[in-house]
Order: C-alpha cells, then structure tokens, then sequence
C-alpha cells in the first residue's frame, strides 16, 4: 500500500511575508492527516523553508535543478546546493519548463539523475497537450516521457523516483482530467515502471496534477493508480491545501 503524497508547486508565487502564513497555516492544520505532503517553492525561499519547517512533518523542495554538477554556468543552481537548503523533493520536467525553456526529455533525464546522485527525489513530470490529446497521441507522448527517463537510470533507481502526469490543457485552466482518464494514463505509467522494475513499481508514487482542488481530490484520489496530487494554484491557500491532504 502506498501512501499518499501531496505536494504544492508554488510555481513564481511567494513573498517572505505571504510564505510565513501559509507555511504556518499548512502545520498547523495537518492535525494527523495519513499524507505525505511536501511544497516546492522558489529558490530564494528555501532558507525559509528550512527555518519555518524543520522539524514538522511537512517536507519542502525546489522546482527546478541544473544538469550540471558545479561550474560556469550563470544563473543556474545546482543539487549539491539544493541538499544545503533541506530539499527532499525537486521537481524536473514540468509542461511550464518544456514549453518555455524548451527542456526536452533527455534534459529531463540529466536533471533526474543529477538530483538522485545527491540523494533526492525527483519529480519527474509528464503530460500531454490538448493538440496530442485530440490528435490520440497521449500514450505515445506520456509513453516517450517517462521511457527517456528511466533509460538513463539503473533499475534500482526506478523505486526512487516520483512521476507526476499532469496533462498540460488541465494545468492553470480549472478543467482538470476525469478520473477515468488519468487512471487510464497512471495505469499505463505504472506499467511502464513495472517493464523496468517490477518491484520498484510498487512503491513508485504516481501523482496527478491539472486543476487538482479540494471539490474534484477525493474522487482523483481514489483511483488505484493515483497515489497524490501535484498541485499548483489550489496549494497557494493553506485552507484549500489542507483539504486536499486530509482528501488523501
Ligand atoms: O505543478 C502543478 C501543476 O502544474 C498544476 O497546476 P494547477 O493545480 O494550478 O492546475
């Protein structure tokens, strides 16, 4: 049995002031919520992170990470670097860095091993557009996603990741996938883990993420495929956050 992990992407949101209050608000709502939960937030606010949330259950990480290990390369930052702050988690691969820094998935692979060679976890996300979804190609562009990734680890290192689907016309747009259809593409992930490693399948979380909020959580999360939520506007409110873990 795997249990739930919900993670809030923070995406370029955040103030020190505003952070403060919704770190503080998540704790103190957790009461004995059976999830996991972690935020990744941008990376000035990682201090922060360390300051407000060492010591209680939530776990913090970042959004993105260097391929490279140290070196000139101007505004980027490391995993080493990320490990110094804390970060248990560290998101690679989300639609925003595919469609704006066209990030491709054997970067994503880079980027994946870079934060395992540091002891992290990778969240590695993948999803289609609306235009492959329509077109019939999301197993194929899901399929390859993933498939690039797990190409470049070795089989022990399956069981250490996260995948997140998050179809991208659900991203930000308030029309999140039914729950049909993202178990469908869970259960096709889970067997693409399971062709790799049968036994790190198992225990590999699956999360969704696209419009995920406390009305549509409970009933995405019963699905047996997905194991969380990768969650973007609806994990900016402590209140809207704390139901989607005690959905879990
Ligand atoms: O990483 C999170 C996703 O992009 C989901 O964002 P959203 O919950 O605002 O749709």
């Amino acid at each position: 049995m795997r249990a739930k992990l919900i993670v809030g992407n923070w995406k370029m949101n955040g103030s020190r002031a505003a952070n403060e209050a919704l770190l503080k608000g998540i704790v103190a709502g957790l009461d004995n919520a059976r999830a996991v939960c972690a935020v990744c937030v941008p990376t000035p606010f990682l201090q922060q992170c360390e300051d407000v949330l060492t010591g209680t259950p939530v776990a913090w990480g970042a959004q993105d990470v260097s391929m490279h290990a140290f070196g000139a390369y101007t505004g980027e930052v490391c995993a080493k670097m990320l490990t110094e702050f804390g970060c248990r988690y560290v998101i690679v691969g989300h639609s925003e860095r595919r469609a704006y820094h066209r990030e491709d998935s054997a970067l994503v692979a880079k980027k994946a091993q870079a934060v395992l060679a540091e002891g992290m976890t990778p969240i590695v996300c993948v999803g289609e557009t609306l235009e492959q979804r329509e077109a019939g190609e999301t197993a194929q562009v899901v399929g390859a996603q993933l498939d690039a990734v797990l190409e470049a680890l070795d089989a022990a290192s399956v069981g250490r990741i996260v995948v997140a689907y998050e179809p991208v016309w659900a991203i930000g747009s308030g029309r999140n996938a039914t729950p049909a259809m993202a178990q469908e593409v869970h259960a096709q992930l889970r067997a693409q883990l399971k062709a790799r490693n049968a036994e790190a399948a198992e225990v590999v979380p699956i999360l969704y993420g696209g419009s995920m909020k406390p009305e549509n959580a409970k009933e995405l999360l019963a699905q047996p495929d997905i194991d969380g939520g990768l969650i973007g506007g609806a994990a900016l409110k402590a209140e809207d956050f704390l139901a989607i873990i005690h959905a879990a």
